[in-house]
């Protein structure tokens, strides 16, 4: 039996501005109590101008939501004209930063050599990274995926120390199935992870790599979280746009109910 805590985490990619970011954090906490919190951990990646005040409302009401950015420069200061470092999330105490994000792969040429230091940018602030990796339809169709995902997941970890490997997050997400509404069947969902624990382990160890906390990705709604989260190698979510409907993403946290 896993000992690793579920962590459902809400991606809202570029919506909800800091007001509407107030008041869906609020709706979130007033619906999730206590014995939500000791199931599961709950996260929200809000847009970098929502942060501020994510921290803000977090801080003031002691609020047990968890938060973090959607991504990070690989550089610490200087001439990087609409980047934002780590120690600017750093110091809006976020606890996760999600890196590589197929969005980012895609309309941002992120390569696995950027997606790795940004990991390592990460760790140096004290940030833990949601590493994101997956593929893209033609890749599946070719019955590449296991080894495209294990690629990503190698290029994204490269020369990463063992104790900071094993607190991070992997996020499986197919590409194919973000957005779309076509859910990653959860026994195909479940052969990519394992392949991934299995890789973490040929990394480094069996023990690290059952640590480590591997979310899916890609239409996660409350009506198909429970099947995901059935399989043993899927330790929660990365949700999208299912994250934007506070109740929905309640019942997501709550998929032992559904
Ligand atoms: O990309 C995703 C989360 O990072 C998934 O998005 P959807 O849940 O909207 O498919």
């Amino acid at each position: 039996m896993s000992t690793r805590t579920p962590l459902m985490a809400g991606n809202w990619k570029m919506n909800l501005n800091h007001l509407e970011a107030i008041a869906h954090v609020q709706k979130l906490a007033f619906a999730l109590a206590d014995k939500d919190y000791e199931a599961v951990e709950v996260a929200v990646l809000p847009p970098f101008t929502d942060l501020r005040s994510v921290q803000t409302l977090v801080d003031g009401d002691k609020l047990k939501i968890k938060y973090g950015a959607q991504d990070i420069s690989a550089h610490d200061s200087g001439a990087f004209t609409g980047e934002i470092s780590g120690p600017m999330l750093a110091k809006l105490k976020c606890t996760y930063v999600a890196i590589g994000h197929s969005e980012r792969r895609q309309y941002h040429a992120e390569t696995d050599e950027l997606v790795n230091a940004k990991v390592k940018a990460a760790y140096k602030h004290g940030l833990t990274p949601i590493l994101c990796v997956g593929e893209e339809l033609e890749v599946r169709e070719a019955g590449n995926h296991v080894s495209h995902t294990l690629a990503q997941v190698e290029g994204g970890l490269k020369d990463l120390p063992a104790e900071q490997a094993e607190t991070v997050v992997i996020a499986y997400e197919p590409v194919w199935a973000i957005g779309t509404g076509k859910v990653c069947g959860a026994e195909d969902a479940q052969e990519v992870c394992a392949a991934i624990r299995g890789k973490i382990a040929e990394l480094y160890s069996q023990d690290l790599a059952d640590k480590v906390r591997i979310q899916y990705g890609g239409s996660v709604k409350a009506g198909n979280v429970a099947e995901i989260m059935a399989q043993a190698d899927i330790d929660g979510a990365l949700v999208g746009g299912a994250s934007l409907d506070a109740d929905e993403f309640v019942k997501i946290v709550r998929f032992r109910d559904q």
